[in-house]
């Protein structure tokens, strides 16, 4: 089965005036991963696509969903899924690949058949997916191939380990980007200092958050900020106009994903936190 939703794009002098309710309805992706379901959110940032699939019962295929008006999903569009559970498997055009938990694989442009299999030990397939133009070899990144950064430090709670996992370094892709952040044990800031990057939107998937716990996700302009309290295994869009940084109630961590103008990663506009309002 496959569930999809659309969501508009919002000017940032309207999103201001938006209280809890329409913030979440506009920005927060509550339901990714059902059993034996496909949810996908079409936005209109960048024509990002966010999903989830959990294969338990029966293999899973991706089917193209009416807004893309393609015979196959993948007709003019890359993929990329990074598991965020057990181990599973992924079958490209016949060829399946074995992804462990925070393992990505990037599927090119014309790829006529992706199915999530059932299987393993209850994977669960974090999606996102933006226009293509041209074709590149579907590829694994698997933690072997991750590139790994070190950032912040315990002293501003803010110490945490950055994952590249489908950047251009790693792999060709047209407009995609994604990694993993996990929040070190004691320090709860993700992406502090904040920053924006017009020429990209992202999404925010977080997982890993002790049940009962929370994230508190900030967005907006730098100066006009607002919050959206999440649980786990939730995403949230961030237009290319806003911050997009998180407090939790503990440590997490969380997968990002973004699709725009470049493919260049540190392409940022750092905002100084004593700057925020
Ligand atoms: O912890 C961080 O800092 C991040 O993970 C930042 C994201 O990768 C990002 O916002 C990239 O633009
Ligand atoms: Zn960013």
């Amino acid at each position: 089965m496959t569930n999809y939703e659309f969501r508009y794009a919002s000017h940032p002098e309207d999103a201001k005036k938006y209280g809890t309710e329409e913030l979440r309805e506009h920005f927060l992706i509550e339901n990714l991963f059902q059993d034996d379901a496909i949810n996908l959110t079409y936005s209109m940032y960048d024509r990002y696509i966010v999903g989830g699939a959990k294969p338990v019962g029966k293999d899973l295929p991706l089917e193209t969903i009416p807004y893309l008006k393609s015979d196959n999903f993948l007709d003019r569009r890359e993929l990329g899924i990074v598991n965020v559970g057990g181990k599973g498997s992924v079958s490209v055009d016949g060829t399946v690949y074995e992804l462990d938990k925070k393992e990505a694989l990037y599927v090119g442009k014309g790829t006529k058949e992706v199915t999530f299999l059932a299987g393993g030990t209850q994977p669960l397939f974090y999606i996102n997916s933006a226009p293509a133009h041209q074709s590149f070899p579907t590829t694994k990144v698997g933690k072997d191939k991750a590139e790994v950064l070190e950032l912040g430090e315990t002293k501003y709670a803010n110490k945490r380990i950055l994952n590249k996992l489908i950047v251009n370094s790693i792999v060709e892709t047209c407009q995609l980007q994604m990694g993993i952040t996990e929040l070190v044990e004691g320090n709860v800031w993700n992406t502090m200092p904040a920053h924006t990057h017009e020429r990209r939107m992202e999404a925010y998937f977080y997982f890993d958050l002790e049940e009962g716990q929370t994230v508190c996700h900030f967005m907006g302009q730098p100066q006009h900020t607002r919050h959206i309290f999440m649980k786990g295994n939730q995403a949230v869009l961030s237009p290319e106009w806003s911050i997009h940084s998180g407090s939790g109630t503990s440590n997490y961590s969380f997968v990002w994903g973004m699709a725009g103008e470049n493919l260049d990663y540190g392409d940022m506009d750092v905002c100084p936190p004593d700057q925020l309002k």
